[in-house]
């Protein structure tokens, strides 16, 4: 039995008629008989039962390459077992169809209150099983209520989770979800994440058990056993996926959360093989499913765990940042990048050494609780510089604090503000080594600027004038593709991003008077165009007619 859940119908991959008939094994391409699916073979078979499910005590379950597999093969492709809308406050969304409400009162539907766009959307096939639900308890929610606590929402994705895992076949799958929250695996932890798990764990209790009480309380739905709505709630915690339509830079497009069968059996990596998306199928109004397909972002070796990121893939994170979000989890990652004390070479958590800085020289000390901290300079251990307080992780907690301030200004923020912010960081005597994660942050706010102007509609500075600025961010990207090939290596969307702002920042140099024949910089141009075309191919294009795009 294929590991996934996927659409019932799809394209024929080689003629297009639309079909009912997936490839039995792994679900992931149609054919329109028996025909094409002998003429797809050759191509099919890169792709087709290549993924086991294997576990252990650490782990759990996790999916292993049965053999090697090209970059770029879709690996998996599912619709969800259930999905629901993400609320991005101060936003609502929409119950039934997911997409973002506007500010100001909300339309509730008639039966149960829960926000909708109108009378359409509260009747969607999604939205009506919970809906009989409340009217059977005789309740209806004020809508005006629905963003004052978020119970309301995680009592609707209980309801929903547990009422979609009564309908087979999801049902079935809905049940071998991973729903505990308990940490496993976890022995030799450091004591500071072991203690912040057991609190994460009791604050998710907490969280729960407010939603399921108001349920089986306030509103009456005492005929459903408390432990099947905790049930479905712990199997949103631990594997819910969220996603935007594939490739859609709008802010407000629509966001929504879908538990997937296949998907759910991944394992995190900082450092994934693997990259999913998900779109809303708008170019077919009968379809409302969200597909997802999962791609291998690089050649993946036979016995390879398979992996995608649980964090943002475009953000580059510190070891402890990292830990922190997968905390969510219930988890202390042990991933790849993890377990490297020097994180597979990017030091993205590393300070500077107090001993060998202080003879003049630049080298790298670990920070205690990634890897029992040493430099690698200078063997030294024990010693980092530290500010002005004393105290390095103050330096650390300032930047980033700071960031998140400028980001979250809603401003666009002006260049020199970033280049204050970045080299008080790295002044003489700071802390912080020019590769931490938070440096690169800022790095990147630098060298994408002109992308993002453009992206705004804002006419980016002329570059004439600021030939420096174009060296420094061609510099400062170069950096973080380099450490893009080792977090999002291979065709994924954050590496691709990387290579196109290069590719445009590499133009834009050639275009500065007395480069027109500068042949290095043209060859890398050439070179960059050659990597950009395989992250090209829009995935979803390749998904539907992978005949089209397969490699002869
Ligand atoms: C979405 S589930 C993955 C499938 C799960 N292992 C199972 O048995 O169903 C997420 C859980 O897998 C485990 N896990 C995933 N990635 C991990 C990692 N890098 N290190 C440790 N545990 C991980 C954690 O227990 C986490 O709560």
């Amino acid at each position: 039995m294929a590991l996934t859940h996927g659409p019932d119908t799809g394209p024929c991959a080689v003629c297009k008629k639309p079909s009912a008939r997936p490839c039995s094994r792994c679900r992931v391409d149609f054919y329109c008989g028996k025909e094409h699916q002998t003429l797809d073979w050759p191509r099919h078979r890169k792709g087709c039962g290549v993924l086991a499910v294997e576990s252990n005590e650490a782990l759990g379950r996790f999916v292993v390459a049965t053999r090697a597999i090209p970059a770029g093969t879709i690996l998996m492709r599912e619709v969800p077992l259930v999905a629901y809308p993400v609320v991005l406050l101060p936003h609502a969304a929409c119950t039934g169809c997911f997409a973002r409400l506007p500010l100001g009162p909300l339309q509730g539907c008639q039966r149960c209150g829960f926000p909708v766009c109108g009378e359409a959307c509260s009747l969607k096939e999604v939205h009506l099983p919970e809906c009989s639900a409340f009217q059977r308890a005789g309740f209806k929610l004020s809508t005006k209520l629905y963003l004052e606590d978020d119970k309301y929402m995680n009592a609707l994705k209980a309801l929903r989770v547990h009422l979609a895992t009564q309908k087979m076949p999801q049902g079935r799958r809905l049940a071998e979800l991973k729903s505990d929250f308990q940490p496993r695996g976890q022995s030799g932890i450091p004591e500071v994440y072991a203690w912040e798990l057991g609190q994460r764990v009791e604050e998710t209790s907490a969280r729960i058990a407010k939603a399921v009480s108001w349920l089986r309380g306030k509103v009456g739905m005492k005929w459903i056993p408390a432990k099947d709505l905790e049930r479905a709630l712990g199997a949103v915690d631990m594997n819910a996926l969220q996603g935007s339509p594939c490739y859609n830079m709008d802010p407000d497009a629509l966001q929504a959360v879908g538990l997937f069968a296949g998907h759910s059996l991944l394992e995190h990596s900082c450092a994934p093989n693997a990259f999913s998306y998900y779109w809303h199928n708008e170019d077919d109004s009968n379809r409302d499913d969200m597909e997802t397909v999962l791609v291998a972002a690089r050649d993946i070796a036979r016995g390879e765990h398979v992996t995608i990121t649980y964090l943002d893939g475009n953000s580059v994170c510190d070891a402890p940042t990292r830990r922190q979000t997968l905390l969510n989890w219930s988890f202390f990652c042990r991933c790849v990048l993890c377990r490297d004390p020097t994180e597979l070479g990017l030091h993205l958590t590393a300070w500077y050494c107090g001993y060998c800085n202080r003879k003049g020289r630049r080298c790298l000390v670990e920070v205690p609780d990634i890897c029992g901290f040493g430099c690698e300079g200078c063997g030294e251990g024990g010693y980092v510089r530290k500010d002005a307080e004393g105290n390095g992780w103050a330096e650390v907690s300032r930047l980033e604090a700071r960031i998140k301030e400028l980001r979250g200004s809603g401003q666009k923020v002006p260049r020199k503000v970033w280049k204050g912010l970045l080299s008080e960081a790295l002044r003489t005597g700071g802390v912080l080594h020019p590769t931490h994660a938070l440096v690169l942050q800022v790095k990147k706010e630098l060298a994408f600027e002109r992308a993002l102007d453009k992206l705004a509609g804002r006419v980016p500075a002329d570059a004439s004038g600021q030939a420096g600025d174009l060296r420094q961010d061609v510099a400062y990207t170069r950096e973080l593709l380099r450490v893009m090939d080792v977090l999002q290596p291979g065709i994924s969307p954050a590496r691709r991003d990387c290579l196109m702002n290069l590719y445009d920042l590499t133009e834009a140099l050639l275009e500065l008077p007395g480069n027109e024949n500068n042949e290095a910089l043209m060859k890398e141009y050439v070179e960059l165009n050659e990597k950009i075309q395989p992250c090209l191919i829009n995935p979803q294009e390749k998904k539907n007619f992978p005949a089209l795009f397969a490699e002869t």
